[in-house]
């Protein structure tokens, strides 16, 4: 059971921990380059009914505790007049959707960029036949193939959120791309949600290497 104050329905103390873990975290991903020019939001559930999700337009390699603030499951702010990240509501769904989702990462590396504008077209990148695949929870194998998808970008978040909802219902999901934009990324904590952006950002690379060096794959 959560332990509240008389004047907020959240723990702060829960508050302090996630925004501590998400700006640790996001820091080392900043670092690589992936959040460049106030870019890519974060989120942290922080109890069945609360959020904890970074603030719009903050720098996020220099995020500090008051760049974190909470929303609730319908990504509406709570006991606070911040406001939260423009993509707020590609989070929320994701926790509504899914009590065991506990952490949301979305960034704008290169690779994911430029693989996103690649692959348009054709509306996702398969993934096939690396061992990296493993990665993602439930997948034991190498041998195996997962569809990424690539959205159309648009700034009408409720739309991106019903083709969101869409791509959920077809199937199991790790993380979907937005053409010109970047990658979502999730899982059950920040350590298995991180480990799908990683996941996800090497074998873009690698298909975005294959591409350059005309590599097709062949089984003879
Ligand atoms: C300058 S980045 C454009 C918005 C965006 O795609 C993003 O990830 C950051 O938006 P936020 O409101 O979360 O800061
Ligand atoms: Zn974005």
């Amino acid at each position: 059971m959560p332990r509240m104050t008389a004047s907020l329905p959240y723990d702060p103390q829960r508050l302090a921990v996630c925004a501590d873990e998400i700006i640790v975290n996001v820091r080392e991903l900043a670092a690589r380059g992936w959040t460049p020019a106030t870019s890519s939001n974060f989120s942290r559930r922080m109890d069945p009914s609360h959020i904890a999700i970074t603030v719009s337009g903050r720098d996020k390699g220099r995020l500090v505790a008051d760049d974190i603030m909470v929303v609730d499951l319908e990504g509406q702010p709570v006991a606070t007049s911040q406001k939260s990240s423009a993509e707020t509501l590609l989070h929320s769904q994701l926790y509504a959707r899914f009590d065991d989702v506990g952490c949301v990462l979305h960034t704008h590396s290169l690779n994911q960029t430029v693989a996103s504008r690649l692959y348009a077209r054709r509306g996702s990148i398969r993934l096939e036949g690396y061992e990296l695949l493993k990665a993602f929870i439930g997948n034991s194998t190498h041998d195996m193939a997962i569809d990424l998808p690539v959205l159309p970008n648009s700034q009408d978040m409720p739309e991106l959120a019903a083709q969101v909802e869409a791509l959920l219902d077809a199937g199991p999901l790790w993380g979907y791309l937005i053409e010109g934009h970047g990658l979502y990324a999730w899982g059950r904590d920040m350590p298995e949600a991180r480990r799908h952006l990683e996941a996800f950002e090497f074998l873009l690379a690698c298909e975005l290497e294959m591409r350059r060096q005309g590599a097709s794959i062949s089984s003879t």
